[in-house]
């Protein structure tokens, strides 16, 4: 039969319409981004402004912080990062998104990094609406004050006093008058992880004293890692859609065995019959007034905060450590503080209180760590709220994300002196107080590691504690140093992002105390 004229030159031109479609909405889509999206006034790079790819290869690659760094050096402070999103590196975005003064004008989050999975509960860091995480919030902060932390003081101080004990063993090994060379930044990781279990679930992980991650932790950073990915999918429904029909099985029995021995963690915490003073125990004594949180609530929080608390604190010990090990007159000055300030390390000289008022030094060597390697390197993307709002004196539109970049305007010669060197001085006293000191008009504000406003973090108290108490007691117990061999040191500049930052060994090599040997 013969194919009528019509039809047989149809196929091909319809086929021909849609590929011509598919070659050219992107490029038409792309010019309109550029120069007639209502952000085209803003500087950045016309790539990125032209599509969501170059943004979502630098995440995957984990430079997105470094990039974006580069960015704000080349095109200012306010910066197009993508179609409709600007990020900023100026203090004023702290208070302009993150605590904005206008009643109801609150920037929520982002969906797009923050929503939840289908079938999970809500969690305090999901909760998108200002009212559900106000309750999950309020439910939690008991366990987070600093009258909380006093009665936590003898947990924090048993796992401290281990990860010395441990490491004290480490070097005994080695040998007598002998000094060991080990990667520190596990050590700080096994600390954290089992002060927070304690503190959250009643059980420590038992990471130091089996000098290795609890299997469950070990996968941690890993889901941080694929938050990432998922994330990026989200940009593009259709292939999110794809990659979830593709999750094998296999995956998905972990996630399932790992979300059960969490219910089981929780479980057996809540079937406690002895009164601590740990976090969940005031999640537990309010959770009968109205708005306490379900246990499906309690099992993903609690989750989320062990890595939110635990990773965190870790990396910043971790940056401070190698920075002190590279800088030994630092180091030097450092040790000295706390060796002079306490007769012993123990429990009733070095407790939290002295650490806190006593140490001037240690508390600005602590400061410089945060602003050289903030645990969180960027604030992930608020949303602008209806009506639209301004942020650094610029309107921008509703619904448009904005986000802050601390760790660019950390290392901003505009906010800090000498941006890139670690010189804890500049937070002293005296250098916001003397004029002459070159470190007078550094601009402190920029600098907010703990972020500020109604989502800022709630567990800032411990983890200055823990990070004051482990710094010391190593100190006052060890000397440090960086290794001889300079091919061994990192770089902390080189390291790569996935929403937190990939850890690579911190090489340092330790002994006990010179004048402590004999
Ligand atoms: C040096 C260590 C830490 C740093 C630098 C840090 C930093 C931050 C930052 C920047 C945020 C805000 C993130 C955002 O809004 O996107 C945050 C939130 C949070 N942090 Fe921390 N954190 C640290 C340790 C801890 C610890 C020890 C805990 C307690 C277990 C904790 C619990 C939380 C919680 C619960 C939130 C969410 C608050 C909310 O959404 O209402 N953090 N943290």
């Amino acid at each position: 039969m013969e194919i009528p004229q019509q039809q047989r030159s149809g196929r091909p031109s319809a086929l021909r319409t849609v590929l011509l479609l598919l070659v050219c909405y992107p490029i038409v889509r792309a010019i309109y981004n550029v120069y007639f999206h209502p952000l085209s006034k803003i500087p950045g790079p016309r790539t990125w402004a032209a599509s969501r790819l170059p943004f979502i290869r630098s995440l995957l690659k984990g430079t997105i912080v470094h990039d974006i760094q580069k960015l704000h050096r080349q095109y200012g402070p306010i910066l197009r990062i993508a179609p409709n999103e600007v990020t900023f590196a100026q203090p004023e975005a702290w208070e302009d998104i993150l605590r904005p003064q206008l009643q109801g004008s609150q920037f929520p989050k982002d969906p797009i990094w923050w929503s939840r999975p289908p079938g999970s509960a809500t969690s305090l860091l999901s909760a998108m609406a200002p009212d559900e995480h106000a309750r999950i919030r309020k439910a939690l902060a008991p366990g987070f004050t600093p009258r909380a932390l006093k009665s936590q003081e003898p947990f924090i101080q048993r796992y401290v006093g281990l990860l010395a004990d441990r490491l004290g063993e480490t070097v005994l090994a080695a040998g007598p008058s002998s000094y060991a060379e080990i990667d520190i930044g596990p050590w700080f990781n096994f600390a954290t992880f089992d002060i927070f279990g304690d503190l959250g679930f009643g059980e420590s992980f038992d990471c130091l004293q089996n000098s290795r991650f609890h299997p469950w932790i070990a996968l941690l950073f890993n889901s941080v890692k694929a938050g990432a990915f998922i994330s990026a999918t989200r940009f593009y429904p259709a292939v999110e859609y794809i990659l979830r029909k593709c999750i094998p099985p296999s995956l998905k029995k972990m996630k399932q065995d790992h979300h059960q021995q969490i219910a089981d963690k929780v479980r057996r915490r809540l079937n406690y019959e002895m009164e601590r003073p740990d976090i969940m125990s005031h999640v537990i004594k309010d959770n009968t007034s109205q708005g306490g949180l379900s246990i499906d609530e309690i099992n993903i929080t609690f989750v989320i905060l062990t890595t939110a608390g635990s990773e965190t604190t870790a990396t910043a010990l971790s940056g401070t450590m190698n920075y002190l090990v590279q800088h030994p007159d630092k180091l030097r000055r450092l040790t000295a503080e706390v060796r002079k300030a306490f007769k012993s390390a123990s429990e009733t000289d070095m407790t939290l209180d002295a650490l806190q008022r006593n140490l001037p030094y240690l508390n600005a060597v602590l400061s410089e760590g945060l602003r050289l390697c903030p645990p969180v390197p960027w604030i992930l993307p608020r949303v602008v709220p209806p009506g639209g709002g301004t942020v650094c004196g610029v309107w921008l539109p509703e619904g448009t994300p904005v986000s802050v970049q601390a760790y660019a305007m950390n290392r901003d010669p505009a906010y800090f002196h000498r941006p890139d060197d670690f010189l804890p001085e500049r937070w002293l006293p005296v250098a916001t107080a003397d004029e002459k000191s070159p470190f007078f008009g550094d601009r402190r504000e920029a600098m907010q590691a703990f972020s500020l406003g109604a989502r800022s973090c709630m567990g800032q108290h411990l983890a200055w504690a823990e990070m004051r108490l482990i710094m010391a007691k190593l100190l006052w117990n060890f000397d440090f140093a960086a290794p001889e061999d300079k091919g061994k040191w990192l770089n902390w500049e080189d390291l790569r992002t996935f929403l937190l930052v990939e850890k690579r060994p911190i090489n340092v090599t330790l002994k006990l105390r010179s004048d402590q040997e004999e």
